[in-house]
């Protein structure tokens, strides 16, 4: 797989942390626009060039395009001057889960590249991961990849490294991706298990809010590396369940998402952890966060599949039970050590 050396149209649709994060890094290599849906916050982004709401402390390089035209997103990527250049375009979905139904909406029966998604769940009410969101959305001729792996936003924003997974049914989009992304202080390696890879990022943030609930309790590093290896087991298991290869969740969108954003304190999930070991209520703390928390609408999702399937999923249910059943944060604990033995790899 060749890496780039010719800059590309890239869009980036939705400038939170992580879309705005994504697009300063490509920024640096290829044509990005950057789109946000809230016009008065995007124009404040142009004027001061920083996303203040989202990721301050992080200038937007001066080739960085941003708007809140969906028309013009999109033209960047499809239009005469992207297909002047021999181009191959990239159209990047970065909101959450919960806004990628809608947002596949605003493009249906536009004549789009590709898309490829970089958020981290399950849709909340039908269970659905995201590729099976756009097929019912776009169809099945569009090309799709899930871009996936350990990454805060504010380290990849300043440049720092990071090593990310592409998974895509399509090995044509997995090389263009490869061959845009990676490169400078990315890595981005291929990987064709697109269920694997989107079972371990979602579920690594049920797990974060469960180390940050222990860790938030004082219960100790032992307790910790306890909580990362049977999520990792908890993970493997719904995710084979799913279709998924058990090799993929001992690679960067498994264990490697999991070890980030369980002991990582940028990460949001972990701090929804640490702020339920002090017992705030639920609504404040995602008041507080004023960020998306994957983890917590993915708790109750993947509860119901893990039970629908019949897939045993003690972390995830302790989890739930805090957040949504009025268990404590000590109850949550305690349910799990009062769970009979079992063997490790059963
Ligand atoms: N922040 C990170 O470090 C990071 C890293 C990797 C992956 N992710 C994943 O990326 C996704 C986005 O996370 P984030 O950190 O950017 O969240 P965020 O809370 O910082 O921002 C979310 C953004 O999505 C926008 N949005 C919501 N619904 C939308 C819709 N229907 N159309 C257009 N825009 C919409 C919001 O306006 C907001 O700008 C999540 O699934 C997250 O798990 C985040
Ligand atoms: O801040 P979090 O918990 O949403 O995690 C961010 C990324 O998913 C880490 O890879």
């Amino acid at each position: 797989m060749q890496e780039s050396k010719q800059a590309q149209a890239i869009t980036v649709l939705g400038a939170g942390a992580w879309g705005t994060a994504v697009a300063i890094s490509l920024a640096a290599r290829h044509d990005v626009l950057l789109w946000g849906r809230n016009p008065a916050q995007m124009a404040a982004a142009a004027a001061a060039r920083e996303n203040v709401d989202y990721l301050p402390g992080h200038p937007l390089p001066a080739t960085l395009r941003v708007g809140a035209d969906v028309e013009a997103a999109i033209d960047h990527v499809t239009g005469a001057a992207a297909a002047a250049a021999g181009a191959t375009p990239l159209l990047i979905a970065a909101c959450p889960v919960a806004g990628l139904r809608p947002l596949l909406q605003q493009l249906k029966g536009k004549r789009i590249p590709n898309i490829v998604w970089l958020c981290k769940g399950f849709e909340y009410d039908t269970g659905l991961l995201p590729h099976q969101v756009v097929r019912e959305v776009l169809g099945d001729e569009i090309e799709g990849a899930a871009l996936s792996g350990p990454s805060f936003a504010q380290e990849v924003a300043r440049g720092l490294p990071c090593a990310l997974t592409v998974a895509s049914t399509s090995a044509a989009l997995r090389e263009r991706v490869v061959g845009l992304v990676h490169g400078g202080s990315t890595r981005v390696y291929a990987c064709d298990d697109l269920v694997g890879v989107e079972v371990g990022g979602a579920v690594k943030n049920i797990l974060a809010i469960a180390t940050g609930t222990a860790d938030g309790l004082g219960l100790g590093l032992n307790a910790r590396a306890a909580l990362i290896t049977r999520g990792l087991a908890e993970i493997t298991r719904l995710g084979t369940a799913l279709g998924g290869h058990a090799g993929t969740f001992m690679g960067l969108t498994g264990m490697g998402d999991l070890i980030l954003t369980c002991t990582g304190d940028l990460s949001r999930n972990r701090r929804v952890g640490l702020a339920l070991a002090q017992g705030k209520p639920l609504d404040a703390i995602v008041r507080e966060l004023g960020h998306v928390a994957e983890g917590v609408p993915c708790a109750k999702a993947v509860r119901e599949l893990a039970h629908k399937l019949g897939v045993d999923m003690p972390i995830t249910d302790a989890v739930a039970g805090v957040l949504f059943d009025g268990d404590s944060a000590v109850d949550m604990v305690g349910k799990l050590l009062a769970r009979d033995p079992r063997n490790e790899l059963a």
